[in-house]
């Protein structure tokens, strides 16, 4: 049988073999290549579909599974069933690695010893597979690593399961820690476990099986049991280390439930592997080779320079460097893993995962770190120490005049900068020197007009130093100078008491149009003015959520930190920041082409609000209008024509067009012989895109989606907000869904009933009579979401 990669570069494998493993294992169906660097797993197709979406849209998710390095296609097709994957696995001693790391064809085994049936989601039905998954190997790098593998839930059959393999699992479930604590033990291995010779293998190892999880640990016993894994003299890991592991463990644990209480998720037969160095020795110098690291480390793990121009990677390099690894935690097996939007997070899962110990205010105490194990986190001796798998360093990078510092924070890490000295600036936005500012979930850049010094601590996903010869190189220098000739406008109608300059910022997706919008919007109200910005782009939220469109008056500064970039309403609780008070119409679609009239209405309705406020306020009326306009493809003349009726509506006089001549060119034409109700030219102003806009995936967009919502219903991490809840009849709401929209069908709302479908759906909230037609609702603005 030859493996053949898909989409991963060939690397030789070869059967799993003693030699090349921490513990002899020959499992049919389980491969490792000659390093032991990766580990493949026999598995389904819908477990790759898992790890594939994951991947792609859930990336803080991903970072707690094994690494997906790809997948492998065993040839003859067809020969393998799923159910043979397991032959040989489990009876002997040795063979429960196979077990504990990454839980090697565990559906099959489950199956062939816990049920006569087959359990994938085929209904129960034999599948074929000729598929693995090539995984990181968890237990590579360490000397010798202890590994336990925790069986996560109450419940451990999907619904798809056949009705026998459910009764089976409600079986095992009712007679095991599952059902009482929502986990299992399902294996275990411990170096010098046993003070015993004849219970240790050939290479010291005690080994739990399966059975161990099931018939030895019960509710009463199971944190005695658990300490087994850890605390272990004969191994050289005295009570202060075992209580270092634990408090490291718990802190990963920490993570997990924090990211899995952020997805709609549901996981059947999932399990926690937990892996730590179980030589003491070699433990404590893994921990200490990990601090003087920590300590030593200038740079993060993957920086990129670019000295002399040529882009040098130092990725391969800090990674020889890095320090043997101390422990990993990771969610493994996915067999039976789905993503189910709307759903809420995994109760089921996540309830294996949490201890409730009295007068904590944080619940993620995981079953390592029960009460009873009574872990002092005062003492010195006792506190968690840093692992390379969360390894963070503090670094201070350099810029000098007009250089950019870009940085990608994925979901679900932070980073904290700080600037010590010179001038720094975020979209705009001055930093404050010495305040730590907290980034996650992020692409962005920090820029120096002068000059600066930054402290990072945090771990990025990418970052950069983009040095420029001069300003004048750099493209933000052009932004500068837009800036100025604004504020002069700004200063002349100020004087003669009309209107200031009304801007729209248009251009192809992905040019850095909200970036430009959010800087002169900055620079604007540093220098005192009181621009309205008004979010033309349901895609991304502007002081509300996604779906709508809004407008406010910016007279203070913005909130670098923001989810959304801008800053908070007083709706997202108190703020160090001063908040803004938007005008918020849903919309409730992605692109304006999803239902242009609607759309076009909108728009019309915001104008409408934008000019009473000029005609209202003086300071606004000169300070003007700035518009973040929806990306618009070149050849996209619907795009054209609702960019042409925001120019009409809000009386722009002033197009900036970023990153396209063609567009720059189209819209001079078109707009040359146009005026303004006002009676002005319309000027079309083309700016290059900087090469630091960057394109942020489906999957990061949504996750900054669903942070805006969070943010706008529960505070952020800085303040605590209590929503408020206003109890009201079900008979008296009238609620309205958007309709698909057609050329056929005009109708933008559609009534709706109230249903559990509607479970976490957001609700624009309008104040009108039931009796009110759709069109009347539907141009109302929101009083607010629930
Ligand atoms: N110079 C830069 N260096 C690094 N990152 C940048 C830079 N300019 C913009 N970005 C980042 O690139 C991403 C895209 O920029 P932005 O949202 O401004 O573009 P856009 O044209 O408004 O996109 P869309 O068409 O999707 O609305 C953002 O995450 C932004 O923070």
């Amino acid at each position: 049988m030859s493996p053949a990669l898909t989409n991963f570069k060939t690397i030789p494998m070869l059967w799993l073999d003693s030699a090349l493993l921490t513990s002899p294992s020959r499992s049919a169906g389980t491969l490792c290549d000659s390093d032991g660097q990766v580990f493949v797993k026999p598995c389904t197709q819908a477990e790759i579909d898992f790890y594939e979406l994951t991947k792609s849209k859930y990336p803080d998710f991903a970072d707690l599974m094994p690494l997906h390095i790809g997948n492998l296609v065993l040839s003859g097709p067809g020969e393998m069933d799923i159910g043979d994957i397991g032959d040989g696995l489990q009876t002997d001693p040795e063979q429960v690695l196979a077990t504990i790391q990454e839980q090697v064809a565990n559906a099959a085994r489950e199956c062939q010893t816990e049920d006569t049936i087959t359990w994938v989601p085929s209904q129960g039905k034999k599948i074929q597979t000729n598929m693995s998954v090539v995984l990181e190997n968890q237990t590579n790098g360490f000397k010798r690593p202890n590994v336990l593998d925790v069986k996560l839930g109450t419940r451990l059959y999907a619904d798809d399961a056949p009705k026998q393999k459910q009764e089976r699992f409600q079986q095992i479930s009712k007679e095991t820690t599952h059902h009482n604590l929502g986990f299992r033990i399902a294996g275990m291995r411990v170096f010098r476990g046993s003070q015993d010779p004849s219970e240790l293998d050939d290479r010291e190892y005690k080994n739990y099986d399966k059975d161990y999880g099931r018939f030895t640990v019960n509710d009463d016993n199971v944190v005695n049991e658990l300490k087994r894994f850890i605390f272990n003299e004969a191994a050289g890991i005295d009570e202060d280390l075992g209580k270092a592991v634990c408090a490291t463990f718990a802190r990963e644990l920490g993570t997990i439930i924090d990211v899995m209480s952020d997805h709609n998720i549901r996981m059947y037969s999932s399990s926690l592997l937990f892996v730590y160095e179980g030589d003491g020795e070699a433990l404590k110098d893994a921990i200490r080779l990990n601090t003087e690291y920590a300590k030593r480390s200038t740079g993060p793990p993957a920086t990129k320079r670019i000295d002399s121009g040529i882009g040098l990677d130092d990725e391969d390099q800090a990674l020889e460097q890095l320090p043997p690894p101390v422990l990993k935690l990771k969610l493994i097996d996915f067999a039976h893993a789905t993503w189910t939007p709307g759903s809420g997070p995994d109760e089921n899962t996540i309830k294996g995962e949490i201890e409730r110990p009295h007068g904590r205010t944080r619940e993620s105490i995981g079953v390592l770190t029960a009460p009873h194990i009574q872990i002092d986190a005062t003492s010195p001796k006792t506190a968690s120490f840093q692992t390379n798998t969360v390894h963070s360093s503090t670094r201070i990078i350099v810029l000098k005049p007009s250089w950019e510092w870009r940085f990608e924070v994925p979901a679900g890490r932070k980073i904290t900068v700080k600037a010590l000295s010179g001038t720094a600036e975020k979209d705009g936005v001055e930093l404050a020197l010495r305040n730590a500012y907290s980034f996650s979930a992020i692409k962005s850049k920090i820029l120096t007009w002068h000059g600066c010094e930054l402290e990072v601590d945090g771990r990025t996903d990418d970052e950069f130093v983009a040095e420029y010869a001069s300003p004048a190189a750099n493209p933000a220098n052009a932004h500068v100078n837009l800036h100025a000739r604004l504020n002069e406008m700004r200063t002349a109608a100020m004087y003669e008491r009309r209107e200031g300059p009304r801007v729209l910022i248009a251009g192809p997706p992905t040019t850095g149009k909200t970036t430009l919008v959010r800087t002169l919007a900055s620079y604007a109200t540093r220098q005192g003015f009181e621009p309205i910005v008004v979010n033309a782009d349901p895609k991304e939220g502007m002081l509300s959520l996604p779906g709508t469109l809004s407008a406010s008056v910016f007279a203070t500064v913005m909130d670098p930190e923001a989810v959304d970039g801008w800053g908070t309403t007083p709706t997202s609780g108190p703020s160090t920041v001063p908040v803004k008070l938007p005008l918020v119409y849903y919309y409730g679609r992605n692109l304006p082409d999803d239902d242009p009239e609607f759309y076009r209405e909108l728009t019309s309705k915001i104008a409408g609000t934008v000019s009473g406020r000029l005609s209202e306020d003086e300071a606004v009326r000169s300070s003007g209008v700035i518009v973040d306009s929806m990306g618009v493809s070149e050849k996209s003349k619907i795009g054209e024509d609702l960019l042409a009726h925001i120019v009409d509506e809000l009386s722009i006089n002033i197009i900036v067009v970023l990153g396209s001549n063609r567009m720059t060119a189209e819209l001079s034409k078109r707009f040359s012989t146009e005026r303004t109700s006002l009676g002005e030219p319309i000027q079309i102003v083309g700016l290059d895109r900087s090469e630091g806009v960057v394109e942020r995936d489906e999957g990061f967009l949504e996750y900054s989606r669903e942070q805006a919502i969070k943010e706008y219903f529960f505070g952020d991490a800085r303040r605590a907000l209590s929503p408020q809840i206003q109890q009201t009849d079900f008979d008296a709401l009238v609620i309205y869904k958007a309709s698909d929209y057609s050329a056929y069908e005009k109708a933008t709302l559609s009534r709706d009933e109230p249903s559990s479908v509607m479970q976490h759906w957001t609700l624009a909230v309008m104040h009108a009579s039931p009796k009110d037609p759709p069109e009347v609702e539907a141009g109302r603005p929101d009083m607010g979401t629930a």
